[in-house]
Formats: C-alpha cells, sequence, structure tokens
C-alpha cells in the first residue's frame, strides 16, 4: 500500500477516505475529474505556522501565496484563520476581495504590475505593495498623486541565493527577472528613490528565494542577508525595516524520493536566524512574514480521476488512460513533476504492474505519472493522484478545449462544492463568431 495512506483511511467499504468522505463516493456525486481539499489539513498546517511564530514571540504574518490555489472558498478559508495574502494580478486582487477578503491584509507582488493594477489596488486600499522594480515606482507615484493617496510598500530584493530546486522555479539567484538586484547596488538606489516619495510608506524588505526547496541553508543565508542590509540601512540611511519577509517556498513530499523538513521547522529556523541577526547588529527584532503557498495546499490536495482506455505496448510499457491530465495539472509535462496515485476502490490490492498514467490530451507528453504502481485495475476505477493542491488547479487551461474540473472541499466527513465544473457553454461564452460583435 502507498506509504501516504494508512489502514485509518480505507473505510468498510474498503475504499480510500479522504477528510472523511469515500473518495468513490465523491467521484460519482461530483463527477471526474474532480479536485478535493481536505480542509483540515489546510487548517493544520496554517496552524503549525502560527504556533512556530508564537513559540518564539515574534511580530508575524502569514501571508498564503495565493497563486498556489485561489478560489473564492479558499480566500474566506485563509481569512478566517487570521492569515495575509499574497496576490499577484487584478484577478488574484478581484477575487480575494469579492470574496470579502480585507484589502489590508493583502500584499501585492509581481515584476510587471501594469499602471490599472496599481491603480485598482490603490483604489482598494491594497495593504502592502511588493516593489519589484523602479518602472513600476514610477507607475505607483502617479498613481497616488492622481488619487491623492498614501500607501505602505516593501522592497523585493534579488539576495543572490541560488536554491536548489528547478531552473524554473528558481527566483533569488542574480540572474532572475524578479527584484532589485542587491550586489550591483540596485537596491540602495530603490531604497533612496523610495525614501524621496513622501506618499509611499516603506515597512520593509522582501526575498523570495525560490520553491520547492528543501535546504535549510539558503532561507538562513536570505534571513541573514535581510538583516544585514537592515543594519546597514538603519546606519548609513536611519531607514529602520518595520518587517522582514523570506517569502515561502518550503518544499514538500510529493514521491517516497523526497525527504522535507516539516514546513514549520524551516520557519522556526528562519525566525531564530532574524532574531540572533538582528541582536548581533544591534537591531530591534522586525516582524517576521512569510508567504507559503504549496506547502498549505500541496498535501490537502487530491485530483480524482476515472480510469478509462489501456494500451499494452509489448515488451515496453503499458498506458493507462484518465479522464483529465496535462489541462488540470501541468506540473509532469512542465517541471517534470512526480507524483503518486492511489486506486480509490481498491487501495489495498496488491501491487501487480508498473504503468505510466495518461491524460485524455491530444499530447505525447501528457503523462500524469510515470512507473506508477498499481493493483489490477479495470475501466471505471476512480484513481486518486495525491498532493496535486498546489499550482494543479492553479495553472488549468482550456487546452483541446476541456473544461476546468470541479473543485470539492471535504471537512469532517461533510463535502461541499465550492467551484462547479466548467461546461462547454462556459467555454464559448466569450466568442462572438464570425460576424464579430
Ligand atoms: C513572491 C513569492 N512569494 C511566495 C511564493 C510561494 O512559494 P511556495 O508556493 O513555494 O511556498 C512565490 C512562488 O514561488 C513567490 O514568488
Ligand atoms: N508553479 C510552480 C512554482 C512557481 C511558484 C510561484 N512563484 C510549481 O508548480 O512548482
Amino acid at each position: 500500500m502507498n506509504e501516504q495512506i494508512s489502514q485509518s483511511d480505507i473505510n468498510q467499504a474498503g475504499h480510500l477516505t479522504i477528510g472523511g468522505c469515500d473518495a468513490v463516493e465523491l467521484a460519482n456525486e461530483f463527477g471526474t475529474p474532480l479536485v478535493v481539499y481536505d480542509v483540515n489539513k489546510i487548517k493544520s498546517q496554517i496552524e503549525h505556522f502560527q504556533e512556530v511564530f508564537k513559540n518564539n514571540d515574534v511580530d508575524y504574518a502569514v501571508c498564503y501565496a495565493s497563486k498556489a490555489f485561489a478560489n473564492t472558498a479558499m480566500y474566506q478559508l485563509v481569512d478566517s484563520m487570521n492569515c495575509h495574502i499574497d496576490v499577484v494580478s487584478a484577478g488574484e486582487m478581484s477575487m480575494a476581495l469579492h470574496a470579502g477578503f480585507p484589502a489590508s491584509k493583502m500584499t501585492f507582488h509581481g515584476n510587471n504590475k501594469s499602471l490599472a493594477e496599481l491603480q485598482m489596488a490603490v483604489d482598494n486600499g491594497i495593504g502592502v505593495i511588493a516593489l519589484d522594480n523602479f518602472h513600476e515606482i514610477d507607475l505607483l507615484e502617479q498613481v497616488l498623486a492622481k488619487s491623492n493617496a498614501e500607501i505602505e510598500v516593501m522592497l523585493r530584493i534579488t539576495p543572490g541565493i541560488s536554491a536548489h530546486t528547478h531552473e524554473y522555479i528558481q527566483t533569488g539567484q542574480v540572474d532572475s527577472k524578479f527584484g532589485f538586484d542587491l550586489e550591483s547596488g540596485e537596491a540602495e538606489r530603490a531604497l533612496q528613490t523610495v525614501l524621496k516619495h513622501s506618499r509611499m510608506h516603506l515597512i520593509g524588505i522582501h526575498a523570495h528565494i525560490g520553491s520547492q526547496i528543501f535546504e535549510l541553508n539558503g532561507f538562513e543565508m536570505a534571513a541573514n542577508k535581510l538583516v544585514e542590509l537592515a543594519a546597514d540601512w538603519k546606519q548609513r540611511f536611519n531607514y529602520q525595516a518595520k518587517v522582514i519577509d523570506v517569502g515561502g517556498g518550503f518544499g514538500i513530499r510529493y514521491t517516497d524520493e523526497d525527504k522535507p523538513l516539516k514546513p514549520e521547522q524551516f520557519v522556526d529556523t528562519i525566525i531564530k536566524t532574524i532574531k540572533q541577526a538582528s541582536q548581533d547588529h544591534g537591531l530591534d527584532t522586525p516582524a517576521v512574514w512569510i508567504e507559503p503557498g504549496r506547502s498549505i495546499v500541496g498535501p490537502a490536495g487530491y485530483n480524482l480521476y476515472t480510469i478509462g482506455s489501456r494500451k499494452d505496448v509489448e515488451g515496453i510499457r503499458s498506458y493507462v488512460s484518465v479522464d483529465g491530465g496535462m489541462g488540470d495539472n501541468i506540473r509532469p509535462a512542465l517541471y517534470d513533476a512526480k507524483y503518486e496515485a492511489v486506486v480509490a476502490n481498491r487501495p489495498a490490492d496488491e501491487i501487480v504492474e508498473h504503468v505510466h498514467i495518461a491524460g485524455k490530451y491530444c499530447e505525447s507528453g501528457d503523462i500524469l505519472i510515470q512507473d506508477q504502481p498499481l493493483p489490477k485495475t479495470q475501466p471505471g476505477d476512480v484513481l486518486v493522484m495525491l498532493d496535486t493542491g498546489a499550482y494543479g488547479y492553479a495553472m488549468a487551461s482550456n487546452y483541446n478545449l476541456n473544461p476546468k474540473p470541479a473543485i470539492v472541499f471535504v471537512d469532517n466527513g461533510k463535502a461541499t462544492l465550492v467551484t462547479r465544473r466548467e461546461t462547454p457553454a462556459d467555454l464559448e461564452r466569450l466568442d462572438y463568431g464570425l460576424d464579430g460583435k
């Protein structure tokens, strides 16, 4: 049996349960492909982060990076847990506002925020803008002057740390599209520029070194660099950073090859590093902000599919196809990301073969899992892919005009449809046809 599943996850019918709900019944009731989140797992990870801050007696904010997974229910859930959020587009800002999430607890990120997005942020009283480049500082100044408004900002620094992760998800190294470079003096120029703008109130410094990181030392280096920078800026410019934001990036287990620390262990080390370094430099300990995305929603998410056709390529391999694929989870095709799966209606059956789990999209590269150990399966079985909660639905597309799946939140045996399945009519709603409007 898959090591992520225990006997207590299997009910009397012999089916896998998710958050106390029978996975086969979820598939029958809501259809497949289906995205399921276990609400308790989301809540408990947030609580673990919050506890570690309280134990270290430091001011803090847990800002959920909503790019990892956003819908109205998720924004409401993280609001009920007293989180802040990180938003990166007008779309995320708008949905969060629509969900009733307080604007004051949003941080707006991005390397190319538009004038319209900045105007929207100012009009809605977004809490903090994470400034990324000089062009954006100019745009924001225009917006603030026109609206006669003021806003809190942070400076996003590129600390020159190359974290061990997939090249596409590294962000803190010098050669990155994000943030003000530290070594070249760009960050210092940004500080001087922002300090001259009386409508911008600089609350602190931010760095995000990448995603799906397993080693502590990258975070320690980043935390130390940010405090050193704060101390330097205090001494030379009499600027006191109130917040140090170390971003997110805490790695999670997808397969048994991954052996991450608990996400809160990363945070414990970060806090202790910041406290110690602040003391060493004679600074007051700043508030510590984190922006976890993957570690909050990844392990809480499950993609459910129905098994359909099978192709046996004699002497080479077998392909077992499911009714979703790269449209609802692009990560295997994009990053060569690895996942594990179990068959919901026979989770404890003996493993008899290793097969490729193929999606239904018109691409040879649409393989969700390579060499997945499986029991004997048949069409109609329900396959559950584990740990799909981060950057799965969030990166979904309508390739091949396949509608996006429905999303269900399960909570102690209760299943709630929180996002309905797209329909072909949804896909046609933007089109005017050849005659135009
Ligand atoms: C600025 C920023 N904060 C937070 C995150 C969330 O990262 P993760 O989902 O790895 O925790 C990202 C994405 O990598 C990011 O770019
Ligand atoms: N989308 C990526 C991570 C990028 C994180 C956002 N900056 C993933 O699936 O792993």
